[in-house]
This record gives structure tokens, C-alpha cells and sequence, in this order.
């Protein structure tokens, strides 16, 4: 195989090596109990993949001030307090007390001090109009997949300039690249990567891990 070949993307089986990818980085123990609890209520976590990430990005960043819509059971909290500074503060928002209940525990099991976990119980778009302008380094969207063009408008407020918009299930299951496609969910997805596009504000990549994570810094 000549060199061209082998680093073409075309080579050897994408399922496998987007398998490979996902898994790259181990999972820990609060995590995978985290998850498990999710799918016991019902409720879809971050891939291994978008975890990795969001550590990734946090840790970059030293981020200290994180919003997130959608707490779950915690598997993306954990992951994003795996990247931010030892003080570093979650406002993390969910409508349903239950699944923060879980997240606690899961926050509590890995040792995270209860001074940096600000859990919010609300619907998101009553809460982020009450959060301060510019006072955050990353906002990390996983609510209702149908207010996220309104999830991204005040992402565009509440992060300082450098701060990192990172909106999860931007490929939803495959549905958004598909034009043709209009169930309620892509076309609101589509909509929502649209506005960080047009709005002049950001400086994007769409990444595709799990089920794809839009990564926007505010200029
Ligand atoms: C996919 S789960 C989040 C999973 C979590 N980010 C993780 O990976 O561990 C979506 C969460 O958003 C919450 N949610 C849905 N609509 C919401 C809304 N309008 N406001 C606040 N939370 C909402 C649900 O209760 C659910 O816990």
C-alpha cells in the first residue's frame, strides 16, 4: 500500500475505527454507574467519545464557569469536571429533579466537593435568561433537541469572548446531513448549526464523535 493510500480516510472499515475511537480513552467507574442509571430511566448519555472531548476542551480552556443544559445522570457532568480547574464551578440545569438526584450521587461517588456542583432544577429557557452575561467559558447544550436555535442564542450571551459553545447530537442519528429530512428534531438541529454559521459570532468545527459535537468558540 503506498503512503497516500494508507492515510486515506477511505481505508479499512470506518465502523471500526470509529469503534476504536470511541473507546480510545477508559471510562471510570462513577461514570459507567452513571450511565447504567441513565439507561435504567430511560435517559441517552454522552458517548465515550464526546466525553473524552469535553475533558479535552475544558482542560484547555482552565475552564472555572460551565453551564449545562441537561444534567442526566451526571456521565457529561463528570466528564467536564475531569477537565476544569480544582475550583472550577457546574451550573448544570435539568427539568426533571430525579435525573439530578442520580447526577449528585454521581458527582458525590467521584469525590467532586459539593462547593462546585450549582444544580439547577427548571426548564433550561426559564433558567439561562437569570445566568450573567458573559460569565462563562463553556456552555454545553444536551436539553430539548427543540429549543436549541434558543439554547444557542443565549450561549451567544453568557460566554465570555474564547468561550466555547459545545452543542451535542449536532448530527442527530444521521438525520441532519439529510436535507430531505424533516422530522422535527434534524430540522431544528439544522437550524440551530445554521444560526452559529450565519451568526458571525463563532468560529466553528462540527465534529463527528457520538452522535456529533458542534464546537464553537465565541469571538
Ligand atoms: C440526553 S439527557 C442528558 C444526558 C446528560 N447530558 C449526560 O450525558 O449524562 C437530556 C436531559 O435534558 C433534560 N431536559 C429535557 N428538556 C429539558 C428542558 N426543556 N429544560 C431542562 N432540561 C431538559 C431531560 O430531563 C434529560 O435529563
Amino acid at each position: 500500500m503506498n503512503a497516500a493510500a494508507k492515510n486515506s480516510p477511505r481505508t479499512g472499515s470506518l465502523p471500526a475505527s470509529l469503534a476504536y475511537a470511541e473507546a480510545f480513552v477508559a471510562e471510570s467507574e462513577p461514570s459507567r454507574v452513571a450511565r447504567r442509571k441513565a439507561s435504567g430511566l430511560g435517559l441517552a448519555s454522552i458517548s465515550g467519545g464526546v466525553a473524552a472531548a469535553l475533558t479535552l476542551l475544558t482542560k484547555t480552556l482552565s475552564a472555572k464557569a460551565v453551564v449545562e443544559i441537561g444534567t442526566g445522570t451526571g456521565v457529561s457532568g463528570l466528564a467536564l469536571f475531569a477537565g476544569m480547574v480544582a475550583d472550577g464551578v457546574l451550573t448544570s440545569i435539568d427539568s426533571e429533579s430525579e435525573n439530578q438526584a442520580a447526577a449528585r450521587e454521581a458527582f458525590s461517588e467521584a469525590a467532586v466537593p459539593s462547593r462546585r456542583i450549582r444544580l439547577i432544577a427548571g426548564q433550561a429557557l426559564n433558567v439561562l435568561p437569570k445566568l450573567s452575561d458573559g460569565a462563562y467559558d463553556v456552555v454545553f447544550v444536551n436539553g430539548d433537541p427543540l429549543e436549541y436555535v434558543e439554547y444557542v442564542a443565549q450561549a451567544e450571551r453568557l460566554l465570555r469572548p474564547g468561550g466555547l459553545l459545545l452543542l451535542h447530537h449536532a448530527l442527530w442519528e444521521g438525520k441532519v446531513a439529510d436535507e430531505q429530512n424533516s422530522d422535527d428534531e434534524p430540522l431544528i438541529v439544522r437550524e440551530a448549526l445554521e444560526a452559529v454559521q450565519d451568526s458571525g459570532l463563532f468560529t466553528a468545527a462540527l465534529l463527528p464523535v457520538g452522535d456529533g459535537l458542534l464546537v464553537a468558540v465565541r469571538d
